[in-house]
């Protein structure tokens, strides 16, 4: 097993030049299938109350489900950074919840650090949760918890006031003790900028190539959804294709009675099985090619 990744390895990365791979999970074997494929982070985003819970915004999600699915990636992870993001709701009502639920993810969900998204305003936040040793990753840009604020999801900082703001906001979280930035969602030159500006590394997700790393939900690159595609992600696989492929030869062999075959079936010491349509004393389904029917099977004794 290789070196674990931890927060130093990433700064290391942004002082050497080298890039930071990120990628969301939340589920085991997918954590352990992007672990082994090169990630450095893995993320376990709020986002899987879009992917996986099928809500048109990432609003619903409870600490106690991203607790579950934290629990399942840190399992599924060997060498990559695990990250929790905080739920909506589990953070901005008091520093002293945020640092409760922080600790929750930490302890009980057993992941490295936590992510939570916002400006100035959650300085102290990060500041407190950083104090009781928890590593804090910031989020700032198009900030999907957000959603009814920005009036959808919509890329942030194109004028000069607003990526002012949110240059201000980055150097803000940086001196709350954040090791990390994602920027999601604004100008590749604002990224660049942003990158260019501070010591911890940023992971952009539609921020430029400029940033320390990239981040994209893993469902996104793998080509799961072709419903959705904002123009920041790039498809690397057609699992779409793959999946209903895959799934379709399934059903068809099902329904031909090709499926199971000798090959994925087990006997009986008592018992043998002849196909109504054959001759009893020939093999159960030979003879029954794509997708004709074979008709039902009877144990006779042997
Ligand atoms: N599957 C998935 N991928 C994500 O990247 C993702 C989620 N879910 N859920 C949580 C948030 C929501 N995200 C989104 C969702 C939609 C757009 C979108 O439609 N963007 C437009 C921007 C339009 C504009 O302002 O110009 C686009 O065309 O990219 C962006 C980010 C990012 N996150
Ligand atoms: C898109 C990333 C950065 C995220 O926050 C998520 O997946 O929830
Ligand atoms: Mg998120």
């Amino acid at each position: 097993m290789k070196d674990k990744v931890t927060i130093h390895t990433l700064k290391r990365l942004k002082q050497s030049g080298q890039k930071i791979c990120m990628v969301t999970a939340y589920d085991a074997t997918f954590a352990r299938l992007l672990d082994e494929a090169g990630a450095d982070v893995l993320l376990v985003g709020d986002s899987l109350g879009m992917v996986v819970q099928g809500h048109d915004s990432t609003l619903p999600v409870t600490m106690d489900q991203m607790i579950y699915h934290c629990t399942a990636v840190t399992r599924g992870a060997r060498r990559a950074h695990v990250v929790g993001d905080m739920p909506f709701m589990s953070y901005q009502t008091s520093v002293e919840a945020a640092v409760r639920n922080a600790g929750r993810l930490v302890a009980e969900g057993g992941v490295g650090s936590v992510k939570l998204e916002g400006g100035a305003e959650f300085a102290e936040t990060v500041a407190a949760i950083t104090r009781a040793s928890i590593p804090v990753m910031g989020h700032l840009g198009l900030t999907p918890q957000s959603v009814h604020k920005m009036g959808g999801y919509v890329v942030q900082g194109k004028d000069e006031n607003a990526a002012r703001k949110i240059l201000h906001d980055a150097q803000a979280l940086e001196r709350a003790g954040c090791y990390a930035l994602v920027l999601e969602g604004v100008p590749a030159e604002l990224g660049w900028q942003i990158t260019q500006r501070l010591s911890i590394p940023t992971i952009g997700i539609g921020a430029g190539v400029a940033c320390d790393g990239q981040v994209l939900v893993c469902y996104d690159l793998l080509g799961m959804n072709p419903n959705f595609k904002p123009k920041f992600v790039k498809r690397y696989a057609d699992l779409h294709g793959s999946i209903t492929g895959a799934a379709g030869a399934f059903f068809a062999e099902v329904r031909a009675g090709t499926f199971p075959d000798e090959d994925h079936s087990f006997h009986s010491k008592t018992l043998r099985l002849v196909a109504s349509n054959a001759h009893p004393a020939t093999e159960g389904a030979e003879g029954a090619e794509g997708t004709e029917k074979v008709g039902p099977v009877y144990g006779v004794p042997v």
